[in-house]
């Protein structure tokens, strides 16, 4: 008897607290529905769903048909099969009243870690959440993304729900798609839609080119702004013509594109989304009077956001700690949290990653109501397992790293100093996980992600991604152990 037909054997007598020789099998995916038992098992390193039973559900699950089970791979078909029986595996939409913290997984295999690390705790993890940048950077689609969320939450016999996240988006095919797809929360990025260049520009040039604007449209901004201060709950904001003619030339734009969007791919839509505006990637710090400009012209559009990402002073720097005053960024905070208060809407933290030092201000001050991404610390969590478990590996990465990093630096802003890295010859294998606590080393190998994942041989092999899943494969355990402590962590901090 092979030893899918064992645990079909077993499943059969009600038993599911298996356990067999060379198989792994995840107890907390049991469940019982439409006249058919399902477990996930992994043998030979490949993780299946093992179906007992019969009826609809059992036909309609593909996968190598025996008597009275099924031995069914985590295919998409079979994933669309669990989302319509068993609706805890489809991303569902949490609104404005609970945080929730954004796990970008950019290998498909940090989501069961993540689970273990959100669980019973009073947040929601969105845990399919790619940028196109990140699926451009590892080749995937939204569809790999969704379908590896479900799988892990059918695994952890997650039931609390979960988001998904098409995240920095920018034009409304891909927003369409992502919500065709299932995605539950949409990020749209205005980047293009705010003009960097007028912060170079002086006072003269500023006005000069307000002016330009037609006279009605300027007439309706200085109606509802000018000389006007905005009371909150502990302060106010106030525009005179210097700071609405620069927030009316930086951000009026962008907020004439979050009308459309909202009105052309979200109002009408028969499913809940969150829908978050993201104004964070930009040269431009995003000042409290922007702040509530940008809130201001899309609330009284009847624009109903879930959340908001501004640019805040100092630098969210990916995969490394906040770089700047922290009074600063409290005395800003407070501010921009009120604003968002003030219209009802969360305030969202982008690259959220490691940003301990102030991860206590934003839990205060939004009281307990965020949502904070993350996708960097995941993949260096990844890394770490790799240095500590495949120290070749770790070397020929790290390595080749340094020799594309300029290449990399074309994707995000960082300030690494790269001469500031202990050269890999001086580091004995036991020590090469340290790496992962240095920022330099981090931003080295967070960056380099995409360039490390798709690097291959003149033959066209893969230089390192085979045998990097093939360690975090044999290493599942510690995968998970790491990212249950380390978000675990994000989360201590947060108040959560
Ligand atoms: O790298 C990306 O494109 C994303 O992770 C993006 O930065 C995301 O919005 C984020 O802030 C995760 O920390």
């Amino acid at each position: 008897m092979d030893i899918y037909e064992k645990i079909a054997a077993a499943l059969k007598d009600n038993r599911h607290n298996i356990q067999l020789d060379g198989v792994k099998i995840y107890p907390q995916s049991y469940v019982e529905v439409d006249m058919v038992k399902m477990i996930m098992v992994k043998a030979a390193e490949k993780k299946v769903i093992l179906a007992q039973g019969s009826g609809p559900l059992f036909q309609e699950l593909e996968g190598e048909a025996y008597d009275d089970y099924k031995v069914c791979n985590c295919s998409h078909l079979n994933r669309v099969v669990l989302n319509k029986y068993l609706p805890y595996t489809k991303p569902s939409a949490f609104g404005k009243e609970i945080a929730t913290i954004g796990l970008g997984d950019r290998l498909g295999i940090a989501s069961p870690g993540h689970i273990q690390a959100v669980k019973g705790r009073e947040i929601r993890p969105i845990l399919a959440q790619q940028s196109i940048r990140e699926l451009n950077l590892t080749n995937r689609t939204y569809r790999n993304v969704l379908d590896a969320a479900c799988f892990a939450v059918f695994q952890e016999g997650y039931k609390d729900g979960f988001g998904a996240d098409g995240d920095h988006l920018k034009t409304e095919e891909d927003i369409q798609s992502a919500l065709d797809l299932g995605f539950t929360m949409i990020t749209l990025d205005c980047s293009e839609m705010i003009d960097n260049t007028i912060d170079k520009l002086t006072d003269t040039e500023v006005e000069e080119k307000y002016y330009q604007l037609p006279q009605s449209v300027r007439e309706r901004y200085e109606t509802r702004y000018l000389d006007k201060c905005f009371e909150l709950r502990n302060s106010k904001i106030c525009f005179s013509k210097e700071n609405l003619m620069k927030n009316v030339l930086i951000y009026g734009a962008a907020a004439d594109f979050i009308v459309a969007i909202y009105e052309k791919q979200i109002k009408h839509r028969d499913q809940k989304i969150d829908f978050e505006v993201s104004i964070d990637e930009t040269v431009t710090p995003t000042t409290p009077e922007a702040h509530y400009f940008v809130a201001r012209e899309i609330y009284d559009r009847q624009v109903d956001i879930n959340s908001m990402a501004p640019r805040f002073c100092g630098e969210f720097q990916k995969g490394i700690d906040y770089i700047g005053d922290i009074h600063q960024f409290e005395k800003e905070f407070q501010v921009h949290a009120e604003i968002a208060d003030h219209f009802g809407y969360k305030i969202s933290i982008h690259s959220g990653s490691d940003k301990f030092s102030v991860f206590q201000t934003i839990g205060r001050y939004t009281e307990g109501r965020f949502h904070v991404k993350t996708a960097g610390t995941n993949w260096l969590e990844a890394v770490r397992v790799v240095a500590e478990k495949n120290p070749n590996l770790y070397r020929k990465m790290h390595q080749y790293a340094l020799e594309h990093f300029d290449e990399a630096r074309a994707y995000y802003h960082v300030t690494t100093d790269i001469e500031g890295i202990v050269p890999l010859e001086k580091v004995n294998d036991h020590e090469l996980s340290q790496y992962m606590n240095e920022n330099n080393a981090r931003q080295l190998l967070h960056i380099t992600y995409g360039i490390l994942l798709q690097a291959k041989d003149a033959s066209g092999q893969y230089l390192f991604r085979e045998d990097f899943f093939y360690t975090l494969e044999q290493h599942e355990a510690e995968y998970d152990e790491a990212l249950r402590k380390h978000i675990g962590r994000h989360l201590e901090q947060l108040g959560k």
